[in-house]
C-alpha cells in the first residue's frame, strides 16, 4: 500500500514546474517563458535559481503580458524575440497532449506569443499534469484560434466550415472565460489585440496537420492551438509520480 498523500493538482504543476528548470536550463541560456498556471513554477523556479547564484546570465523571454509581469517581480532579465531569435530551451503547459506529442495549447489566450516563442527553441519542453493526457485532440478541449477583430463573425463562420474541422461547434471567446482583456462588447482581446474562437469538438480531430493547414491558409485567422511536431519532450506528474516522454523519455504510454 501507498504511504504517499495525494497531492493536489497545483503541487503536481509546481513539481514539473520546477523540474523543466532543472533539467533543461543552465546559466548562459536564452529561455522561452510560457504562460499558465504550470508555467507559472517554471517561471518562479528560474526567478528562484537567478536570485540564488545558481543560475547565471540567463535571459528570458515571456509568451505573454502576464508572465512578463510575473518574471520582471521576481528580477529575472528579459528580452524579445526582436533581440534574440534563437532560444536554448522554451517552457510552457499545453491543454492537451496526444500521443504523437501533438498539443492543444491557447486556453489562456496566449498562443501566437507561445507559438512564435516556441518554435524558435532548439527544446520545447511541455509541463503538464496526467490529466491533460489524452488519446486524441479535440473532444477534452476547445481547440483555440486567434483572429482579426474585423468581421470576426465572417471569418468565425469559415472556420466552422473548413473540412478538417467538420462537426465542431465555433464559439467566440467572451471576456468570462479567459484571463484576456475584454472590449466594450465583452469579448475577450488578447495581448495582440485580436479576438478568440474556441472550437468544440465531440469526438477527436481526425488529422491535426490537415486542420492546422487549413486554419493556417484561412484569411482573417491570426493562428492557431494546434502545436503539431513543436514539443521535444512532455514532462507529465500523475499519481505514479513524474514520467518523461519524447526525446531523452519514454515512449508515450497513454
Ligand atoms: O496555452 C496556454 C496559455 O495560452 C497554457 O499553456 C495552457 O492553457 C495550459 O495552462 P495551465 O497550465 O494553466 O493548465
Amino acid at each position: 500500500m501507498s504511504t504517499r498523500a495525494a497531492m493536489t493538482q497545483d503541487e503536481l504543476k509546481k513539481l514539473v514546474g520546477y523540474k523543466s528548470v532543472d533539467d533543461h536550463v543552465e546559466s548562459g541560456m536564452v529561455v522561452g517563458l510560457g504562460t499558465g498556471s504550470t508555467a507559472y513554477f517554471a517561471v518562479e523556479r528560474v526567478g528562484q535559481k537567478l536570485a540564488s547564484g545558481e543560475l547565471k546570465n540567463v535571459i528570458c523571454i515571456p509568451t505573454s503580458e502576464r508572465t512578463r509581469e510575473q518574471a520582471e517581480s521576481l528580477k529575472i532579465p528579459l528580452c524579445t524575440l526582436n533581440e534574440k531569435s534563437e532560444l536554448d530551451v522554451a517552457i510552457d503547459g499545453a491543454d492537451e497532449v496526444d500521443p504523437a506529442l501533438a498539443l492543444v495549447k491557447g486556453g489562456g489566450g496566449a498562443l501566437l506569443r507561445e507559438k512564435m516563442v516556441e518554435v524558435m527553441a532548439k527544446k520545447f519542453v511541455v509541463i503538464v499534469d496526467e490529466s491533460k493526457l489524452c488519446k486524441g485532440l479535440g473532444p477534452g478541449f476547445p481547440l483555440p484560434v486567434e483572429i482579426t477583430p474585423f468581421c470576426h463573425m465572417h471569418t468565425l463562420r469559415t472556420i466552422a466550415k473548413l473540412p478538417a474541422l467538420a462537426g465542431c461547434e465555433a464559439i467566440l471567446r467572451m471576456g468570462s472565460s479567459s484571463n484576456n482583456k475584454i472590449d466594450g462588447d465583452n469579448i475577450a482581446v488578447t495581448d495582440n489585440g485580436n479576438y478568440i474562437v474556441d472550437l468544440h469538438f465531440k469526438s477527436p480531430i481526425k488529422d491535426p496537420v490537415a486542420a492546422a493547414s487549413q486554419l493556417k491558409n484561412c484569411v482573417g485567422v491570426v493562428d492557431h492551438g494546434l502545436f503539431v511536431d513543436m514539443a521535444y519532450q512532455v514532462i507529465v506528474a500523475g499519481s505514479d509520480g513524474i514520467r518523461v516522454a519524447g526525446t531523452d523519455g519514454e515512449k508515450p504510454w497513454w
